[in-house]
């Protein structure tokens, strides 16, 4: 059967040239409602997208033949991964097709702000010839603070060093070599505060970067600061930066993107020093060339092929390794991903350790996977391929052994974190050689499921605890779904995972914090 692609957005049209050389059917409908598009969806293979389509659990319900969505760009924050993956759609992106011409939006907002070129513009134009109104700053040895310093992050300081400006970064993740590499300092996000005169946001929107420029941080700027968002919305709390740039502690800012999108109205609307487009990052012919050949190609190639290339829910694999490989790569991604949750930035290095029947496999997809599940947790663009490019860029230090004896499994995935306070282990097992299953949590023995939305819970062994964590979810409406056990010793450390069918937010883990005995809480999702 020929395949059916829908380009939803506006796209480059070499998109449908591809997918149509390629003997792909294409339609190209743009600006649909969520319930037309909802209506037309299950009649495609295939979805390729840029930011404006919400691949939504909704709309994917309906999506009955619908294979791969292919993002023409990099953020798929507008695609529900794990609906997806739960439904077998594989999501590609194209990582690095508009990195270029999105560094330079934000440099270009970063000249517009230091000499207020909007509203010159609008002046002249309106016939007012204000010479004394418009007093710029040089950007020459000024000191950009970089707030992500991954792709994007990286391209925009090569830019700004050429400017002669002084680069500090602030990324949990940046390894001192690469920032080394890069001629940034790296630095800790209040240094980056007081010392910044421009700020630069490159981070994806994650539970850790979500109102980074918070009220409480825009207070500790610089006072004079000029602030560029060319990253995602949500990432400034706006309100905050509207009263910031009203009482001067920011002298300018420029968002390209918005919490709400499309941003049709604001409170900062209007406010002087205020500068804004309407998510342009990615929009050059240049870049739009690039994703639109890029996820033609990908998409086609998966359509026609089964060949997978930046996946972010599904490995690279030959069609001869692929059935064996699948499980343990669940496993690995899993473990990887339990380890990015609970350890966050602490991360230094990984080994990773196959034994028994798994020893007898290629080691690297199941790598690729655990690198994958472990950056993941803190980057948008890392999947199964360029997890360990991009490990070795951050200066991970990563091991691979293998034992061929059989230990108590006959089969076994295990990997060591290593940290500055020591080496954290978690292992898995394959249950009838397909269903992954966690069997050591940093030294306590368990057996686990590890799917959907978990709760890791660290406490002292104590009667009554488990009363009163059922007590404290029970309260805050949610259900436990499986309760897993375990202790070092009887009255030591325990833990326990437990899953719950509904994601628990910062107030309830507050709350389970506050419970007699919890040392941690940690919410989890798989
Ligand atoms: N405006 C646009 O049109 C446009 C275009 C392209 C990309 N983007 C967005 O730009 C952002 C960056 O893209 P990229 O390709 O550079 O991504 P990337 O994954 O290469 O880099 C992100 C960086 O953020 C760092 N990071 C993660 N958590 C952090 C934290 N808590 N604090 C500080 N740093 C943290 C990561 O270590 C990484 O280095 C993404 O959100 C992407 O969606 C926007
Ligand atoms: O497609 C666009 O215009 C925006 C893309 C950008 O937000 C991205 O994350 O790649």
């Amino acid at each position: 059967m020929t395949p059916r692609v829908l380009i939803s957005d506006k796209m480059d049209p070499r998109a449908a040239a591809i997918f149509r050389e390629r003997g792909i059917e294409v339609d190209e409908i743009t600006g649909k409602t969520p319930d037309e598009l909802a209506a037309i969806i299950g009649d495609y293979h295939g979805l390729a997208i840029r930011s404006s389509t919400k691949a939504t659990a909704r709309l994917l319900d309906h999506a009955t033949n619908l294979k791969v969505i292919g993002r023409a760009g990099i953020g798929v924050d507008n695609v529900d991964i794990p609906a997806a993956t739960a439904r077998g759609i594989v999501v590609m992106n194209t990582p690095f097709g508009n990195s270029i011409t999105t560094a330079e939006h934000a440099i270009a907002l970063m000249f517009a702000l230091a000499r207020q070129l909007p509203e010159a513009d609008a002046s002249t134009q309106a016939g007012k010839w204000e010479k004394n109104r418009f007093m710029g700053v040089e950007l020459t040895a000024k000191t950009l603070g970089l707030i992500g310093a991954g792709n994007i992050g990286s391209i925009v300081a090569s830019r700004a060093l050429g400017l002669k400006m002084k680069v500090v970064a602030f990324d949990p993740f940046l390894s001192p070599e690469r920032a080394l590499e890069l001629g940034i300092e790296k630095v800790e996000l209040d240094e980056l505060l007081k010392r910044a005169d421009f700020i630069t946001l490159h981070t994806p929107l994650t539970d850790q970067t979500r109102g980074i420029l918070s009220r409480e941080a825009l207070a500790r700027t610089k006072k004079g600061v000029r602030i560029i968002n060319c990253a995602r919305g949500g990432l400034i709390d706006e309100a905050a930066l509207k009263d910031a740039l009203d009482s001067g502690q920011v002298a300018g800012a420029a968002l390209d993107v918005f919490e709400t999108e499309p941003a049709t109205a604001s409170p900062l609307f209007g406010t002087p020093g205020f500068i804004s487009t309407p998510h342009l990052g990615a929009s050059t012919t240049e870049a739009q060339v690039n994703v639109a050949i890029q996820v033609a190609e990908q998409m086609s190639d998966f359509l026609l092929l089964g060949g997978v290339t930046n996946a972010i829910n599904m490995p690279s694999l030959s069609a001869e390794e692929a059935p064996r490989l699948k499980p343990y790569m669940a496993l690995a991604e899993k473990l990887g991903k339990l380890l990015g949750q609970v350890l966050g930035d602490q991360v230094r290095g990984v080994s990773i350790e196959v034994e028994g029947a798994a020893a007898a496999l290629n080691q690297k997809p199941i790598t690729g996977a655990v690198l994958a599940g472990l950056m993941g947790t803190y980057s948008q663009t890392v999947n199964m391929v360029n997890a360990p490019i991009l490990a070795k860029e951050r200066g991970l230090d990563v091991k691979e052994v293998r034992h061929e004896r059989e230990g108590d499994y006959h089969t076994l995935v295990r990997v060591t974190a290593s940290t500055p306070t020591g080496d954290r282990c978690v292992a898995g097992t394959l249950f009838g050689n397909s269903a992954p299953r966690l069997v050591d949590i940093f030294g306590v023995a368990v057996e686990a499921d590890l799917a959907g939305h978990m709760l890791y819970i660290v406490n002292n062994d104590a009667p009554g605890f488990i009363g009163s964590l059922g007590t404290a979810l029970g309260e805050a409406g949610i259900n436990i779904a499986t309760f897993n056990l375990g202790r070092r010793a009887a009255g030591g450390e325990a833990v326990a995972l437990v899953a719950v069918d509904d994601p628990v937010t910062p107030e309830v883990v507050a709350r389970l914090c506050a419970l007699e005995g919890v040392r941690e809480v940690v919410p989890l999702s798989f």
